[in-house]
């Protein structure tokens, strides 16, 4: 089964939020996203609410509730008090755990699993007792003791961060070294039970590659190129784009 997309929503919501006024929508673009094929809606609602509002989460909810009851929502972020209050109330189908300060720009790391198994068995406990899939963000590096443990917190699945491979778009043994650090990562999670999601700076050009390597894959989500092509091409028609490069029939 190809890789499922779901769609990032944090840079439409950065757009909107240059103006006190409600355009662009997320919950409209969102809209359009899951009526062209979407499996789902991904947002990063990060403490200073630059991007994602929380009070966009309930209107995200409503629309996938009513509207597209087989969409999943994924919400990802920093496991803060305030954030897993924030999950309770939405109840989201995934929650994808992030291990972001406060000050960084975007995500740029994996959770160190040693140093926050703690911190992580117990959070992922409290949202999985809530009926939420629980998804970390690792480090693409080959490293599969770095599995073992992400089975050993709890975890459902782990989200394989690509930024370091999307970085080398223009450098191509690179992209061919980093491919082959995310795909040995893959090997090991699934080698585990784990699932396996990707994600960050994953565009067009970069994403078939990753998933001949990957091939069970089970879902990327992606905002940054995803928003800049739909300047492009529109919503709809750039979302049947990343599909069809995930390997899906549109
Ligand atoms: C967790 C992750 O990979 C990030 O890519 C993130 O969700 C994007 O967040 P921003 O859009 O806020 O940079
Ligand atoms: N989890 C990654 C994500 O949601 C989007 O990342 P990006 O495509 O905005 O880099």
């Amino acid at each position: 089964m190809p890789a499922k997309l779901s769609v990032n929503l944090n840079a439409i919501a950065m757009l909107r939020n240059r103006r006190d006024l409600p355009w662009p929508s997320v919950r409209h673009m969102g809209r359009i996203a899951l009526e062209a094929g979407a499996a789902g809606l991904t947002v990063h609602p990060r403490p200073d609410q630059r991007h994602i509002r929380f009070s966009d989460l309930p209107d995200l909810r409503a629309l996938i509730d009513d509207e597209f009851p087989e969409a999943e929502f994924n919400i990802e972020g920093y496991p803060s008090e305030e954030f897993l209050a924030l999950c309770e109330a939405t109840a989201p189908e995934q929650v994808t755990l992030v291990p972001d300060d406060p000050s960084q720009a975007t995500s740029d790391h994996g959770w160190d699993l040693t140093l926050h198994a703690d911190l992580l068995t117990t959070v992922i406990a409290r949202l999985k007792s809530k009926g939420m899939r629980v998804s970390i963000f690792v480090d693409g590096d080959g490293r599969s003791e770095a599995m073992t443990k992400a089975k050993a917190v709890g975890a459902d699945r782990v989200e394989l961060y690509t930024g370091p491979y999307g970085g080398c778009f223009n450098r191509s043994e690179e992209a061919a070294r980093q491919i082959e650090l995310l795909g040995a990562t893959a090997d090991a999670a699934l080698a585990e039970g784990l699932a396996v999601n990707a994600g960050h700076d994953l565009t067009v050009e970069n994403l078939p590659a990753l998933v001949k390597r990957i091939p069970r894959l089970a879902e990327v989500s992606i905002g940054h190129a995803l928003t800049a092509d739909a300047l492009e091409f529109g919503m709809a028609e750039t979302v049947r784009r990343f599909r069809r490069a995930c390997g899906q029939t549109v």
